[in-house]
């Protein structure tokens, strides 16, 4: 038996746009993200890959591209479940900064170890401070992190995986995640067993299906597969740039 899952992640947002580092901060989809989402669920609907459930992180881009490429494949009606678990990284105190600026102030080495090492946090945000989520009421009960790297993302992401959406897949059903890109990076590392230090060169594009045949292990019998592949190797090239001039 095999089970389908697709991964999608969230349409550009604006601080994508603007080119500033992220993570919790809940920054709302732009126009072109809007179009990307839908874009998503039309090459689902093209693919006759249509959700039975999805699962979304608690962030808005993420929410609000689930919403708009499930009504564009008609399965706005599926049921929902969100988690903080499938949060984006937290980027500590680069949370609202230029990229670029980042990059020019400290230097390419330290820019990518930031962005893409597998266990390098960025220095942590201020408690209190503009862009920190301690306190925000969707978090009750959670441990608000002030900074994470990838290595970080894993144990909080992983449990997700192994106790809500692997049921899913084990019911029977198509199942979509709606997620950022480095959760699913961290996931995308456990599906196709990347080693820590080959995950620095791996980018998930946003808006562009990403779908895997899961086997009865719940790990891929194969290799995954974007919907539109040249689109996403572009839009994965360009995420990689980001923060060059
Ligand atoms: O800013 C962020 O939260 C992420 C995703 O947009 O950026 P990066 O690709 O640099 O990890």
């Amino acid at each position: 038996m095999t089970y389908t899952l697709i991964l999608l992640r969230h349409g550009e947002s604006e601080w994508n746009q603007k080119n500033l580092f992220t993570g919790w901060v809940d920054v709302d989809l732009t126009d072109k993200g809007r179009a990307e989402a839908a874009r998503g669920g039309e090459l689902m609907k093209e693919a006759g890959l249509l959700p039975d459930v999805v699962h979304t992180s608690v962030l808005r881009r993420a929410i609000t591209t689930a919403n708009l490429a499930l009504d564009a494949c008609d399965r706005h009606w599926i049921p929902v479940h969100r988690s903080w678990r499938l949060n984006e990284r937290h980027y500590g105190a680069l949370q609202g900064l230029d990229k670029a600026a980042t990059r020019e102030k400290y230097g390419d080495e330290q820019f990518m170890l930031w962005r893409r090492s597998f266990d390098t946090p960025p220095p942590p945000i201020e408690q209190g401070s503009e862009f920190d989520q301690t306190g925000d009421p969707r978090y009750v009960g959670v441990e608000v992190p002030l900074t994470e790297c990838l290595k970080d993302v894993i144990p909080r992401m992983m449990p997700y995986w192994e106790d809500e959406i692997t049921d899913d897949l084990k019911s029977g059903q198509t199942v979509l995640v709606v997620a950022h890109g480095n959760s699913l990076r961290a996931l995308v590392k456990h599906l196709d067993g990347i080693s820590d230090e080959e995950i620095a060169g791996l980018n998930i594009p946003t808006g562009m299906p990403l779908v895997y045949e899961i086997g009865d292990d719940m790990m891929p019998t194969g290799p995954s597969r974007y919907l539109d592949p040249e689109a996403a190797a572009a839009a994965a090239a360009a995420v990689a740039n980001q923060g060059k001039k």
